[in-house]
């Protein structure tokens, strides 16, 4: 069995906290080591009745704290590079929250660090990848026996946005995942974007584009769209159906409990992220936890979060510009795999 793998978890927000409940009640192997967040008082609740847990308010104190080997990033978006170098720094392995960088040429320096160790030390955190349903559909697009996929139609709806979320965080952090996931599913990297604006919902913020209709382009001409609304009010959706040369199949259907009385029938709709991948967060770190504790890094790669970069950021022109944007990656290390599985 040996030693359980410390985790340092920077950043104790709502990610943050439940990847601490997480590693701390629900995966095996490991021990939450230390809690950084700036926010002193969320680090400290977080990390409250976690034996030996230290707190701190500096997230590289809590990458020195005695008995951390491994990292796991919950801080916003733009405070990732300066935490996954301090990770490369002290050569620990790395599981990162998406975006991994927001900003493309950030995101290609994390690429250059990690090429320059000649290993892997990141994984990021696109949890899709670990959701039952999702793998269930890659294993029968990889299975063949639907033929080659055409289009994926894809819904993302959250109930309601942040405060301060921005019309380009639908792109670059909502429609982050399926960028990944159309990625991974299709097994090639997508070329141009475009984006179409319906009118906004009056369940929006003022001055916010929501909803948004994005479509990808793919190397091999599929086309990838994703109806993106963050304000739906309603609940948490998240649906892909694969339409192919020989048939399709969809996943995301609500698949909960369904109350049935006189008056009729009532299906429950998950409210957010927490519970609608609830159990790919679960698998998403015990899989990080048992790799890293065998020696490993596997799962989503660095590339794989500077190629959502960069396409997030060939979206946010097209939102602002109008037009289809191409998407120009940088020539990859030879670390990575194209996509990797
Ligand atoms: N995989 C998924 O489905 C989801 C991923 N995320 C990602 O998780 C990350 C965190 O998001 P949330 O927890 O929703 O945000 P949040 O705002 O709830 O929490 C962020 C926390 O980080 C702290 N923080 C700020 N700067 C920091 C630094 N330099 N070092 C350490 N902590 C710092 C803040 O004080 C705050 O407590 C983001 O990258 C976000 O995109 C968020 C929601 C779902
Ligand atoms: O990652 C996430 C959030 O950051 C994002 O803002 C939401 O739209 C996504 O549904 C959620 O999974």
């Amino acid at each position: 069995m040996g030693e359980p793998l410390g985790v340092a978890v920077l950043g104790a927000g709502n990610m943050g906290a439940d990847h601490v409940r997480r590693l701390d009640r629900v995966v095996s192997g490991a021990r939450v080591a230390a809690v950084a967040d700036p926010d002193i008082e969320r680090a400290r609740a977080a990390g409250a009745g976690i034996a030996g847990v230290r707190v701190h308010p500096d997230p590289e104190a809590a990458l020195d704290a005695p008995g951390v080997a491994a990292v796991l990033i919950a801080s916003p978006g733009p405070a990732h590079e300066a935490a996954l170098l301090a990770a490369f720094a002290r050569d620990l392995p790395v599981l990162c929250e998406k975006p991994m960088v927001p900003d493309s040429a950030g995101a290609l320096r994390i690429v250059a660090a990690e090429a320059r160790l000649g290993r892997r030390l990141a994984q990021i955190g696109f949890m899709r990848r670990y959701d039952a349903e999702y793998r269930r559909l890659k294993a029968l697009l990889d299975g063949g026996s639907l033929g080659r996929p055409l289009m994926l139609h894809c819904v993302h709806r959250n109930v309601s946005s942040p405060p301060g979320f921005t019309s380009a965080q639908l792109i670059n952090s909502s429609v982050s995942h399926e960028i990944d996931a159309a990625r991974w599913l299709l097994g090639e990297e997508l070329t141009a974007v475009t984006v179409r604006r319906p009118v906004s919902s009056g369940g929006a913020p003022e001055g916010l584009i929501d909803p948004q209709f994005v479509l990808f382009e793919t190397e091999r001409g599929a086309l990838v769209d994703v109806e993106v609304f963050v304000n739906c009010g309603f609940g948490y959706q998240v649906r892909c159906e694969a339409v192919c040369e020989a048939g399709g199949a969809r996943i995301g259907e609500e698949h909960t409990l369904v109350v049935t009385r006189a008056d009729g029938a009532r299906q429950e709709v998950a409210p957010d992220h927490l519970v609608r991948f609830a159990d790919a967060y679960d698998r998403e770190v015990q899989d990080w936890v048992d790799a890293v504790r065998a020696g490993r890094v596997t799962g989503p790669s660095a590339w794989d979060g500077y190629a959502a970069a960069v396409v997030a950021e060939a979206g946010v022109r097209a939102l602002e510009g109008g037009g289809r944007v191409a998407v120009g990656l940088a020539p990859r290390p030879d670390l990575y795999a194209t996509v990797s599985r």
